[in-house]
């Protein structure tokens, strides 16, 4: 009998990691570190970058609940496809609502796709120090409003797969955990 293979039954296992957490809160810095381990054992692995997704794929978008909640779906939707088709998808995105991350994931469940979800639980006090973007200091100064943790919404993952407390260990060890959990999960 032939059997047709599809991406799925071959040896590439695809996921997505999805990085949630507050801006300035090392999301994107631990996906980099994370996909050069990764791409060092030769793995396939694409990074949905936030603000690169914004200027195409959710160009026109701004940071209302609605279109936070349309950003992180249409993120959620291009990370399954790839990961469905062998690929460790890193998306370091905000995602600040609760109900949004849980479409992303169920949807994934649907479609039997592995969904990894990492707090970087980075404290506000921490990230405002940080301040990558001058984006807290800009709130403080009243020249924007609505950032997320200050004075916009963070909804915290209640059980997220892994809790990353960045202000306590290096790059390297936040990558080295999720590594961790992707390997024992079986996804490497
Ligand atoms: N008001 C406000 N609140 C939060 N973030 C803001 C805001 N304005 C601009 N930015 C910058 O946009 C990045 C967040 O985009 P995301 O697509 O990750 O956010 S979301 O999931 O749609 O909420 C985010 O990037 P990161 O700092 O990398 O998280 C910010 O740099
Ligand atoms: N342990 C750590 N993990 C991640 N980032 C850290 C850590 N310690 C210091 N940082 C710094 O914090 C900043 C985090 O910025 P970034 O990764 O752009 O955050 P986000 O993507 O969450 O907005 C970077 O300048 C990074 O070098």
């Amino acid at each position: 009998m032939t059997h047709e293979h599809t991406s799925r039954e071959n040896d590439v296992t695809g996921a997505t990691v999805w990085l949630t957490g507050l801006p300035s809160a090392g999301k994107t810095t631990i996906a980099h570190e994370l996909a050069a381990l990764l791409r060092a054992e030769g793995k396939r692995v694409e990074l949905l970058d936030g603000d690169e997704i914004r200027e195409f794929l959710s160009a026109g978008l701004g940071f209302s609940r609605e279109d936070r909640h349309v950003n992180v779906q249409r993120i959620g939707f291009v990370a399954e496809l790839l990961a469905s088709n062998g690929v460790l998808v890193l998306v370091p995105v905000i995602a600040p609502y609760a109900d949004s991350r849980d479409a992303v994931r169920k949807r994934h469940q649907q479609e039997g796709t592995a969904y990894v979800e990492v707090h970087v639980a980075t404290p506000v006090e921490v990230c405002s120090v940080r301040d990558v973007k001058g984006l807290y200091a800009k709130q403080a100064a009243g020249e924007i409003s609505g950032l997320t943790g200050v004075d916009d919404p963070y909804e915290e993952p209640a059980s997220p797969d892994l809790r990353i407390e960045s202000q306590n260990q290096t790059v390297r060890e936040s990558a080295g955990t999720v590594h961790a959990l992707l390997a024992e999960r079986g996804l490497l």
